[in-house]
C-alpha cells in the first residue's frame, strides 16, 4: 500500500523522487490596498499637484522549500503585519518629499505624513525611505519591499523563504513593480 503524503513526507527531501515538485520553489502573495496622497514637484505637470490614490501592493514571497506545516509563510500573519504597518502609517494620509514646503502645513493640521527622503531625521518607518527622495509609485514599491522584508524576518517561515517582487499600482494603468537584485 502507498506511503500515506503525510506533511512530513511530502516535506523532506529524503521522501520524494528526483525531480518531485516541493524542491523546486514557491511562490505565495498577499494584497492589500490603501487610500493615500501624494505629490512629484520634480516631475512637474499635473503629479505636481496633491492628489489621491486607491493603492493596491502585492507581496510576493517565495521559498525553495515548504515549512513544516507546508506553507512559505501563513497568510492570515503575513496580512496582519503588512496591513497594520500600511494602514498606521499611509492609509488616509499623505506620502511627500522631505523638503516639500507641504509637510509642515498638514502635520500643523494634525494630517498624518509620511516622508521620504527624511535621511537622519526619519521616525517611525520613514527610516525605510530615507533614502528616496519623492514617493514615485516606484519608490513606494521599494519601500514597501523593505517593509515586507522586516515583517517577514520576524514571522514563522519555510526555510529561505524571501520577500521576491513586491507590486504596487497607483491607478488602474500604473504599476511599478521591485524584485531581487539580480532578477533582470
Ligand atoms: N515612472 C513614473 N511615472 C509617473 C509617476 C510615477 O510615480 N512613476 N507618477 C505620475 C503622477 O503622479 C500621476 O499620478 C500619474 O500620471 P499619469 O499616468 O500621467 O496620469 P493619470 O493617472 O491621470 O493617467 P491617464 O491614463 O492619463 O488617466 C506620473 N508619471
Amino acid at each position: 500500500m502507498a506511503e500515506p503524503a503525510t506533511p512530513q513526507r511530502l516535506n523532506s527531501p529524503a521522501g520524494l523522487a528526483a525531480g518531485e515538485g516541493l524542491r523546486a520553489a514557491h511562490w505565495v502573495s498577499i494584497d492589500h490596498t490603501f487610500e493615500t496622497a501624494h505629490r512629484l514637484p520634480h516631475l512637474g505637470g499635473k503629479c505636481a499637484s496633491l492628489h489621491g490614490h486607491s493603492w493596491r501592493v502585492a507581496v510576493g514571497v517565495a521559498a525553495p522549500r515548504l515549512d513544516g506545516d507546508l506553507t512559505v509563510v501563513e497568510f492570515g500573519a503575513l496580512k496582519t503585519a503588512v496591513r497594520d504597518w500600511i494602514d498606521t502609517r499611509l492609509d488616509h494620509g499623505t506620502m511627500l518629499g522631505t523638503e516639500d514646503p507641504l509637510v509642515e502645513p498638514l502635520l500643523a493640521a494634525d494630517c498624518r505624513v509620511f516622508r521620504f527622503g527624511a535621511g537622519h531625521s526619519a521616525v517611525d518607518g520613514e527610516e525605510l525611505a530615507a533614502d528616496l527622495a519623492w514617493p514615485t509609485v516606484e519608490a513606494v514599491a521599494v519601500l514597501l519591499r523593505r517593509m515586507s522584508q522586516k515583517i517577514l524576518a520576524e514571522l514563522p517561515h519555510a526555510p529561505e523563504a524571501r520577500v521576491g517582487r513586491v507590486a504596487v499600482r497607483e491607478a488602474p494603468l500604473n504599476t511599478a513593480e521591485c524584485g531581487p537584485e539580480g532578477i533582470l
